[in-house]
């Protein structure tokens, strides 16, 4: 049995204990008690934990599914439609409740809370990713707490989800997350099925992406949740290449997240390899498509170079070809040499617009307030040094 790990049990733990963003994944089957409906003291200790955690000075963020469930039992289905449209519909009424209960919940521990709503295509989309990232963040550094679904409405079989795994995995990649804490009914990963296979083991810890876990892995148990195991570890493959661990545990778990938090070894821990400003680095590098390049005084230039400073307009002599927000750019200085690569919060239009201006300028020339940054720091991979 393979179970390779380059890091022990309570290293893992570690991870969590010193998080500072967090992606918190529950699934159906717990948020609707077994599609019994929305279970309004699991979401209260949940919330309860959140608060608690956003008061300690981290970062949580909640994908919570349940839509289609509750959905269900308000308009009295009691079995799961196979049309899409019906699922659509039962999500889009369901969406209504889980949310107010989190809102409920989560105000009463004095915590704000904000619906957000994503698809596949918003987060492949680079301008709506780029746009998606910052609301986020923007709602992170307020102290919100973001309660993320799948956009059931406008998706069809094609581009959806079909998990929030993935879409947990996904906006941890999107956020940067430190840690992804998949919250599901049982206590972790176990080498078969226990529903299946009474001789099942418990795993500790793992390394996320060992395929080994790939063939312990079974689809759901319960009728309610859709993607089973096999779905968690590929999340945690997936979060994986953005610097994220992954934890897998039991949802019922006594104060769960605040004892992972303090270091408690509880669940399943799979192991990111890589960290995380290398795989940011990496997805950056990754996108070589130069769309353009913006050029930069010596000024500018030395500020991201041995400063590791974001570009800001002010600092920008021109600006080439043509790119849209989101797309990946070069940054040259003044002989022609590139700097740095990163992602363009601005079109080349735009930033044409702004070369040599200070943000204060940016709503008068451009009709709208946006980032003061052409390209943020956390988006930007120097070229050389
Ligand atoms: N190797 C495994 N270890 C643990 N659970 C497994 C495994 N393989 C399949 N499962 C099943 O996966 C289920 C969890 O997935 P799912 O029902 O989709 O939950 P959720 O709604 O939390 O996403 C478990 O109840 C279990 O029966
Ligand atoms: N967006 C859907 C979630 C789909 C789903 O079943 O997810 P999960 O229970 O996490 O496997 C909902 O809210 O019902």
């Amino acid at each position: 049995m393979s179970q390779v790990i380059d890091s022990t049990a309570s290293e893992a733990a570690d991870l969590v204990r010193h998080a500072r963003r967090i992606v918190v994944k529950v699934g159906s089957s717990l948020v609707t008690n077994e599609g019994r409906g929305l279970d309004e003291g699991a979401i209260g200790h949940w919330s309860q934990q959140l608060a608690a955690l956003v008061q300690q000075g981290r970062e949580l963020i909640m994908v919570s599914s349940g839509a289609i469930a509750e959905g269900m039992k308000r308009l009295g289905w009691s079995r799961r439609p196979h049309e899409i449209n019906e699922l659509q519909a039962a999500a889009a009424v369901g969406q209504m409740g889980l949310v107010q209960m989190y809102e409920t919940q989560l105000r009463a521990c004095g915590v704000g809370s904000a619906q957000v709503l994503l698809t596949h295509a918003d987060l492949a989309d680079r301008e709506r990713y780029l746009n998606a990232r910052s609301t986020l963040l923007t709602l992170l550094q307020l102290g919100v707490v973001p309660v993320i679904n799948e956009n059931d409405t406008v998706v069809n079989d094609e581009i959806k989800f079909g998990d929030n795994d993935t879409l947990g995995a996904l906006v941890a990649n999107l956020v940067e997350a430190d840690v992804l804490v998949i919250l599901t009914d049982q206590k972790g990963l176990y080498t078969a099925d226990p529903r299946r296979d009474p001789e099942a083991r418990f795993v500790h810890v793992a390394r996320a992406g060992d395929p080994a876990l790939e063939a312990m892995a079974g689809g759901a148990g319960s009728g309610i949740g859709k993607g089973g195991m096999i779905t968690k570890i590929l999340a945690a493959k997936r979060a994986a290449a953005s610097g994220a661990s992954t934890v897998i545990a039991w949802g019922r778990e006594p104060d769960v997240l605040l004892r992972l938090c303090a270091g408690e070894a509880i669940g399943t821990a799979l192991v990111a390899q890589t960290a995380k400003h290398q795989a940011r680095k990496r997805w950056i590098s990754d996108h070589l498509q130069l769309r353009g390049a913006v050029v930069v005084d010596d000024g500018a230039a030395a500020k991201i170079a041995r400063e590791g400073k974001s570009l800001l307009p002010i600092g920008m002599t021109a600006v080439e070809g043509d790119f849209s927000r989101g797309d990946v750019i070069a940054v040259r200085d003044a002989r022609g040499q590139e700097v740095a690569r990163g992602l363009a919060n601005y079109a080349s239009s735009e930033a044409r617009l702004l070369c040599r201006k200070s943000s204060a300028d940016f709503e008068r020339l451009l009709g709208y307030a946006a980032e003061p940054e052409m390209i943020h720091r956390d988006n930007l991979v120097l070229s050389r040094g």
